[in-house]
């Protein structure tokens, strides 16, 4: 039964490390995400940034301690996986199909009906500006227009949690602003965001709490008010090098 404590994502004692990678282990790692939160992940590269993300939406299994989306555990959880919508960094839609028909596969599959996709569909074609190109396929589409495919798709059962891996890399400034003021809007009907970005003026916009991870550790984490006052820094950048130092990680 899930426990009602207004967390959106609650990560207890968590112990996750890849089978013959020793780059990246996370153990005892403690994250609570209250709901309505736009919550931002943040690390450099190969930080473990996309591996947390996939742990807590189950697509991968952590090895020990607990992960729950509004008081259900991840993983092999019917009830949990409808909670939350994901928009992976990789584009996750087939390429030779249309808009429409990518979003009538995927709505089936996350258990909408023929009714409840054709009006989301036509919905969220009309909110991403993508009508005018609903039949035509996605494969030739714009890095913007794909991104933004991208992003219906994950939002397509209206999920109460939405997770997003970089959902505005390689975007031009207009996109940009269409999915930041979706995500604004899906986030003031009660949406909690939870998102990864190396564009970190952009994350200052859009998140009420952020957390940096490092090596497998949250090294920062709280309202992102709190945090910047507490390092004594104006700006997220500042505090990424201050926290993360300058050399390459990759
Ligand atoms: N399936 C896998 N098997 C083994 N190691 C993996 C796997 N996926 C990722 N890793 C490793 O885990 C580490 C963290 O990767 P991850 O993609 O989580 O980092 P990230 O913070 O999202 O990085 P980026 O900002 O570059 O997207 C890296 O060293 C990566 O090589």
């Amino acid at each position: 039964m899930a426990i009602n404590n207004g967390l959106a994502v609650a990560i207890e004692n968590m112990g996750f490390r890849y089978p013959g990678n020793e780059k990246i282990s996370y153990s005892g790692l403690n994250l609570n995400i209250t709901k309505g939160e736009r919550f931002g992940l943040f690390g450099p590269n190969g930080a473990g940034k996309t591996t947390l993300m996939n742990l807590m939406t189950g697509v991968i299994l952590a090895d020990s301690g607990s992960i729950t989306l509004l008081g259900e555990q991840v993983g092999r959880n019917k009830k949990a996986n409808s909670l939350f919508g994901f928009v992976p960094q990789d584009f996750s839609f087939y390429y030779e199909l249309s808009p429409v028909e990518n979003l009538e596969f995927f709505g089936a599959w996350a258990g909408l009906n023929k009714l409840q996709i054709q009006q989301r569909t036509d919905e969220l074609l009309q909110i991403l500006s993508l009508e005018d190109v609903r039949h035509k396929a996605v494969g030739k589409f714009s890095g913007g227009m794909k991104r933004r495919v991208n992003l219906a798709i994950g939002v397509m059962h209206n999920p109460q949690i939405l997770f997003l891996d970089e959902p505005t890399v390689g975007v031009d400034v207009h996109t940009r602003h269409a999915i930041l003021d979706y995500l604004q809007t899906l986030n003031n009907a009660g949406t909690t965001l939870i998102y990864t970005s190396h564009q970190l003026s952009e994350a200052e916009d859009l998140c009420t709490h952020i957390a940096f991870v490092d090596k497998g550790k949250i090294i920062a984490e709280g309202d992102i008010d709190d945090v910047l006052t507490a390092h004594r820094h104006e700006t997220l950048e500042e505090l990424f090098i201050n926290l993360t130092g300058k050399a390459l990680r990759d």
